[in-house]
């Protein structure tokens, strides 16, 4: 069994810190017999026949068409889903069928380019952006099977920033590429915000309320590659994770592979021709005080066809304080409040936890609020400056140990 995964020299034999970097080249490795053992995944971890999850396809015309019965219907829907496994599939989004498709075709034009040309995009350490290979730079065991290619798309910001960040980091040439993406992600933000709407409706807080919380979002495009593995049973595409994230929006190809945990084991959420899959994340989770359910899930590879998905991941401004909403936190009876499970946090600081603390996985925000919590005790012990205490900033009680971390 190879030992390691394929190392490749950067920029004739060094990369920017002067060491040889380890990328996945997939035209490297699908030409040995095994994977690298750093690919292989514990034994616990590996995929294994999954039966389906049926998770409701909600049908969107009559809400985006504004008939009122259709709306409560589509918010019912949408609640039930939510408050179990966070998962549901949306028809007539009235995202063009072209855009879909364009979408996708670009992403394969980008990750068919030689290596070198990949590699002018290539992530830069502590940097969120670029072209990455199995997260080689990252991590060093559990490597992902995958190749991604991730942008940021700002909802108030410039709107040629998709195109400006492909050209400068591929070339002129890439216009056509950035102008696809670009026409996607406006159609993404369109969607999601429309989500939000329904998202409100669903909660009781009014279709404004979400709505108005995203419309100024700091939102972020991966492009997923899952190339064909010699030995699909031993490795992941992606790793189990909830997504950090607020929403969502999947566009899958037909080649299924994403599995979600419900009811105590994996399941495929097949592709459905024209759907998109749509999935609560950590920070909407907050946003509800766990009403709604972030969930696990991951990707799997096989041994014969290359598997693309394009995740959309709509986050809030990255600066504005994510808090449940106070009519969330009335006991059912109307009684005193209900305890908070998180603190009060920034996307910002959350995104930088992901980044830099912390491998994205099944408990991020569990393991966010325990180290929020133990960093603002150590403050309020160590500190009588109270401005400098984080607890206050939670928006709790001085005794932020009174949050219900689950
Ligand atoms: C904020 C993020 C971190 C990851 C990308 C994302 O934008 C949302 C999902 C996260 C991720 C995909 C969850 C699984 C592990 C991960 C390392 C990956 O496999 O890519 C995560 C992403 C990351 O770059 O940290
Ligand atoms: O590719 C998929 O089906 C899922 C990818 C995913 O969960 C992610 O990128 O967060
Ligand atoms: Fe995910």
């Amino acid at each position: 069994m190879d030992s390691s995964p394929a190392t490749l020299d950067l920029d004739k034999g060094k990369s920017d810190c002067g060491n040889s970097v380890v990328v996945f080249d997939p035209s490297v490795l699908q030409k040995q017999s095994n994977i690298p053992e750093a690919f292989i995944w514990p034994r616990c971890e590996r995929p294994h026949q999954p039966e389906e999850l049926e998770v409701p396809v909600v049908d969107l015309k009559g809400f985006l068409e504004g008939d009122a019965a259709s709306t409560s219907r589509t918010a019912a829907a949408i609640r039930g889903a939510c408050a179990s496994h966070g998962f549901f599939q949306v028809m007539n989004h009235k995202v063009d069928a072209a855009a879909l498709h364009d979408a996708l075709r670009v992403a394969d034009e980008f990750f068919e380019l030689p290596l070198s040309t990949k590699l002018r995009a290539r992530r830069r350490p502590g940097c969120t952006w670029g072209y990455v290979g199995a997260h080689a730079d990252r991590f060093a065991s559990m490597l992902p099977w995958k190749e991604t290619l991730s942008f940021a798309y700002d909802y108030s910001g410039n709107r040629d920033g998709v195109v400006d960040y492909i050209t400068s980091k591929l070339g002129e040439e890439f216009q056509p590429m950035g102008r696809v993406h670009r026409r996607y992600c406006a159609a993404m933000k369109d969607l999601s915000l429309s989500i939000m709407e329904l998202l409100g409706i669903s909660l009781r807080m009014g279709r404004d309320y979400y709505r108005n919380f995203f419309e100024d979002g700091s939102s972020i495009m991966r492009c997923n590659n899952y190339p064909p593995c010699q030995e699909p049973e031993l490795t992941l595409g992606t790793g189990p994770h909830s997504d950090p994230t607020a929403l969502t929006i999947l566009h899958q190809d037909q080649v299924a592979g994403l599995q979600v945990f419900a009811e105590g084991k994996w399941r495929s959420v097949s592709p459905i021709a024209g759907a998109l899959v749509i999935n609560i994340g950590d920070t909407f989770m907050a946003l509800t005080n766990g009403r709604y359910k972030s969930c696990l899930h991951r990707a799997v590879v096989n041994r014969d066809r290359r598997r693309r998905s394009l995740a959309f991941f709509v986050c809030p401004q990255a600066d504005k304080v994510v808090r449940p909403a106070k009519e969330l936190l009335v006991g059912r009876d109307g009684g005193g409040g209900v305890p908070r499970k998180y603190p009060d946090f920034t996307w910002a600081e959350l995104l930088e936890f992901t980044q830099s603390h912390y491998r994205t996985d099944a408990s991020t925000l569990q393991n966010f609020t325990q180290r929020f919590l133990t960093y603002s005790i150590h403050l309020s012990l160590s500190s009588n400056n109270n401005s400098n205490n984080k607890a206050i900033k939670t928006g709790m009680n001085k005794d932020a140990s009174q949050m219900e971390v689950s």
